[in-house]
């Protein structure tokens, strides 16, 4: 079979969602917390509108003239991002940031695993999250080894 050429696409999608949070870490006292988080330490929390782009990559299939899907791409993130996170109080009701702090390098961290559950393997390649539009995270799955 002659080998054949294929072009590569990055498909991405956008929602935005809110929800409150105080920055608090349980490895650290209630004075090295407030030293280190300051204002997002208030104790009562503070909220904000999130906003999420997601992009895959893929093959654009011949026949369907798609990487895929936007009506999948959509469900999928409705379950992994909507349904856990909007209207929700991150540290009380989100299980994940009862031990792991609610910044959002860790939000976008909790999404790309929640994505990678549902979606076809291999096909994710970023979660942006902007927490304000001056704040903004970029995960792409990578991890190093720490000693
Ligand atoms: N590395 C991180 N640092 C901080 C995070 C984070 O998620 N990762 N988050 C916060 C706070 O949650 C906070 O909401 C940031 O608020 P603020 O500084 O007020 O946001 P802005 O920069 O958009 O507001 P300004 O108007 O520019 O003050 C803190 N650090
Ligand atoms: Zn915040």
């Amino acid at each position: 079979m002659s080998p054949r050429s294929a072009r590569l696409a990055r498909l991405s999608r956008s929602v935005t969602f809110s929800a409150c949070h105080r920055l608090h870490s349980k490895s650290l006292s209630d004075e090295e917390n407030l030293k280190l988080f300051g204002k997002c330490n208030n104790p009562n929390g503070h909220g904000h509108n999130y906003k999420v782009i997601v992009t895959v990559r893929g093959e654009i299939d011949p026949v369907s003239g798609m990487v895929m899907n936007l009506t999948d791409l959509k469900e999928y993130m409705q379950a992994a991002i909507m349904e856990p996170l909007d209207h929700k109080n991150l540290d009380k009701d989100v299980p994940y940031f009862s031990e792991v702090v609610s910044t959002t390098e860790n939000v976008a961290v909790f999404i790309w695993d929640n994505l990678q559950r549902l979606l076809p393997p291999g096909i994710l390649y970023k979660v942006e999250v902007q927490e304000t539009e001056q704040n903004v995270v970029v995960y792409k799955g990578e991890e190093t080894i720490v000693k």
